[in-house]
């Protein structure tokens, strides 16, 4: 167990004695919940390391939370910009380099309530796409926020389909520059984080054009705000987009350039570079410069996205053994709301969720760490594959976040309607992950895309071994499996090959499906992007299975890796059944199609699934501890490690300025209006 002070934080009179109802969940554990928090940390020490950041941010009153909820959208910015730069000089003063462990576990502490991340997006788009001596120059200035920078590529009239971005950069060989340049209304860069009110760059998207030839998508460092007195540059009209759905202490914004110069070496050139004479030379591939969203989509998984399901599934579990509502029996208690078979299979399906992403997210961040240094030095032989996953697992795990986000809220009742539960903020929050860094069924269809690719390899050459290699995420696609299920108990569907071996037969199948629809239409005299089109939705499910299958296979192999320890081996498998079932069940029809499972094969994955709830129901407060989520973090009356849900949520009401502050409207509107029927009462 962590030491209760890091978990309980807030300090609250109450807070030093845990509620009995979730302090007997805690009882007597199956499994050491420390242990499991250090698997998930990557090892003890990083466990130990992330809990001393922890320690040192509550401790500090600058990044106090408590008002939070109360904030007006102004004052949400203004807090953010002061907790990311009380944290740049903390981390100065403590030592913590940039891109070292305890930054990005002061980040993971603080995510929600700093802004200035597009910075981070930038200098990684730096680091992807510019020479070496652009990311020493542009890298040491960005380093020490002597220019605080975003990522505009995005545009009022575009977004996913970059070769339509209309933005130009014109090179002129005269003075060696290049003219940026906004020619219409729909070309204005419009959604970057930061832009609105904050940044003085801007690593700007745009087509650019030397001697009059169009080639494609470039980066180029524009100033937009004076070093001096942060107003806007000649050239330049820049600004705030306005209220959005959540995110209000991002302050995203508007860019217009009116033949803005800069100079040649503005742009950044590891792919492509401009010779002074205006001579254009290629150094990668048409898609190169897309290589910073590729690094985002990945960065983001783990530290961007997933939190959001895991805080949200900490909050409702806890809340569900705190909640008592109605009778199991008549004559019993009031039960606790998770004891009810319904609340399990709302929760647990995301509690397992959680660690199912978490175990997929850290395999492709490996994937990606294998394969990053060799497409920096023009070696773009993995690139389709790492392009292809890291779309489809963002559109995968941005999606079922979401819903997995919105679900753990509602199963909260009335109070997770509440922002003080937390719930409604990141609820709004992981939403826009499905939008952003590419919309999810776009990278879907990326997916798709490469899954049709991989397919067709293997029935160039069937039942021999492709002349090039596939792929390893694909490589089942040339091993067909059985056509028909074995299983003939619900016991059976508790064995991790049997479901791993459903996936794959339903997602090679339905990519299967995908082509032939595809290839049925073109032989038919359909032209190819028509009958890409036409099959879009099959492809998408193709997609999505193919996506399924990737995670329950990379769960079952990080489960099958902890054959050391057997106590959270078990527990582990357990939410990799409940994982890999629910996927079943929830999409049985793809199943039940081809005859590949039977109703009564369903029946019994069915009863596999609905057994497991209440196993994994016993562990799930401390399945949630394993997280290790401090209070503070957490911000949320609901979910507090102590229980002491209905205390926290008075008093953090009775704080809410409604109730501190006089009623304007009362001397303005109800005075009057209940004087005004006096005399006739
Ligand atoms: C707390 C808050 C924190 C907030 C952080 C938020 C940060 C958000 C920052 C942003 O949102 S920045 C803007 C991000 N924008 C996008 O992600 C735009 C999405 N669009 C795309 O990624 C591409 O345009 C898209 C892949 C959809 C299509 O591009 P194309 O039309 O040029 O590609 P096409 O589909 O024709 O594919 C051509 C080839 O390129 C390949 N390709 C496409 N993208 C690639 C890529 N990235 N890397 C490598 N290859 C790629 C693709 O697989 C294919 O290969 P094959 O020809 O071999 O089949
Ligand atoms: C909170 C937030 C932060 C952002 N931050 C940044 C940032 O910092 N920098 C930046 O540059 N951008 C940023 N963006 C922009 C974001 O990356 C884009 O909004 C995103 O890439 C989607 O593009 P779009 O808005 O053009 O959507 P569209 O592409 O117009 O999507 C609209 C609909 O059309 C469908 N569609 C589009 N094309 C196809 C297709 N080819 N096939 C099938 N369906 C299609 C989509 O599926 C979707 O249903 C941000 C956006 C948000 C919401």
């Amino acid at each position: 167990m962590g030491s209760p002070v890091h978990r309980v934080s807030l300090g609250d009179t109450w807070s030093r004695q845990v509620h009995p109802d979730i302090d007997s969940e805690r009882g007597t554990p199956p499994f050491s919940v420390e242990r499991l928090t250090n698997i998930l940390d990557g090892g003890i020490q990083n466990t130990v390391l992330r809990r001393k950041v922890e320690s040192i941010l509550q401790g500090d009153p600058v990044f106090n939370l408590k008002d939070h909820y109360f904030m007006t959208q102004d004052e949400q910015y203004e807090a953010a910009i002061q907790k990311k730069f009380h944290l740049e000089i903390l981390a100065r003063h403590l030592g913590w380099s940039e891109g070292s462990p305890e930054r990005s576990y002061a980040e993971r502490a603080l995510s929600g309530y700093v802004n200035l991340g597009l910075h981070g997006i930038a200098m990684n788009a730096l680091r992807s796409l510019g020479s070496d001596e652009q990311i020493a120059k542009w890298g040491q200035l960005g380093k020490n926020f002597q220019i605080i920078a975003t990522y505009a590529q995005t545009e009022l009239g575009h977004g996913t389909n970059l070769r339509g971005l209309e933005t130009e950069a014109t090179y002129d060989a005269a003075t060696q520059e290049f003219v940026i340049h906004s020619p219409t209304m729909t070309a204005t860069k419009w959604w970057p984080g930061d832009l609105g009110r904050s940044v003085t760059h801007a690593i700007v998207l745009a087509q650019l054009i030397c001697s009059g030839v169009q080639h494609g998508m470039h980066a180029f460092i524009v100033p937009i705000r004076s070093l001096e007195d942060h107003t806007p540059l000649p050239g330049i009209t820049v600004g705030d987009i306005g209220p959005k759905m959540g995110l209000e202490h991002i302050d995203n914004g508007f860019l217009r350039l009116n033949h803005v110069r800069v100079p040649r070496e503005n742009m950044l050139s590891r792919f492509a570079e401009v010779l002074p004479d205006g001579s254009y030379r290629r150094l990668g591939t048409t898609q190169s410069n897309y290589l910073a969203m590729l690094v985002t989509r990945v960065w983001l998984l783990l530290t961007g996205i997933l939190p959001y399901l895991k805080k949200s599934c900490v909050i409702a579990v806890r809340y569900s053994v705190i909640r008592h509502q109605s009778h199991l029996r008549p004559s019993d208690p009031e039960a606790k709301i998770l004891d009810y078979q319904t609340q399990q299979q709302k929760l647990l399906p995301q509690l397992a969720m959680s660690y199912a992403f978490h175990f997929l997210a850290t395999k492709l961040l490996e994937f990606f760490h294998s394969s990053y240094n060799a497409i920096l030095n023009r070696d773009f032989s993995l690139l389709p594959e790492l392009h292809a996953l890291s779309a489809g697992m963002k559109a995968m795990i941005s999606d079922f976040c979401t819903q997995g986000a919105e679900i753990c809220r509602r199963a909260c009742g009335g109070h997770g309607y509440s922002k003080l539960s937390g719930l409604p903020t990141l609820v709004t929050q992981v939403t826009a992950s499905c939008t952003y860094e590419g919309e999810n069924t776009v990278l879907y269809l990326q997916m798709a895309r490469f899954l049709m690719k991989s397919y067709l390899q293997v029935q160039v050459s069937p039942g021999s071994t492709p002349q090039k290699p596939l792929p390893w995420s694909v490589m089942y696609l040339a091993t067909p499996g059985p056509s028909r299920c074995t299983a003939q108990t619900a016991a059976h569907f508790l064995c991790p090959d049997l479901y791993t071996t459903a996936w794959a037969h339903v997602s090679a199948r339905l990519i299967k499906d995908a082509v032939h629809h595809t290839q049925t239409l073109m032989r038919s005299g359909v032209d190819q992007h028509d009958a890409w089109n036409q099959t879009a939705v099959i492809h998408l499910q193709a997609a999505k299975a193919h996506c399924y299958y990737i995670t329950v296979r990379s769960f079952k192999e990080a489960v099958e890796k902890l054959d050391n320890e057997p106590a959270i081996q078990q527990v582990l498998q357990r939410l990799c059944d409940l994982y890999a079932l629910h996927g079943i069940l929830t999409n049985s029809g793809d199943f039940l199609h081809d005859g590949f499972l039977s109703g009564a094969q369903v029946d019994m994955a069915r009863t596999a699934f609905l057994d497991l709830l209440p196993l994994i129901r016993k562990d799930a407060i401390l399945l949630t501890d394993a997280f290790d989520f401090t209070d503070h973090c957490l911000n949320s009356a609901l979910g507090c490690y102590d229980g002491h849900v209905y205390e926290r949520l008075f008093e953090w009401a009775k704080k809410s300025p409604a109730n501190t502050k006089e009623n304007p409207a009362y001397e303005k509107y109800i005075r009057p209006l209940l004087q005004s029927w006096r005399p006739k009462l």
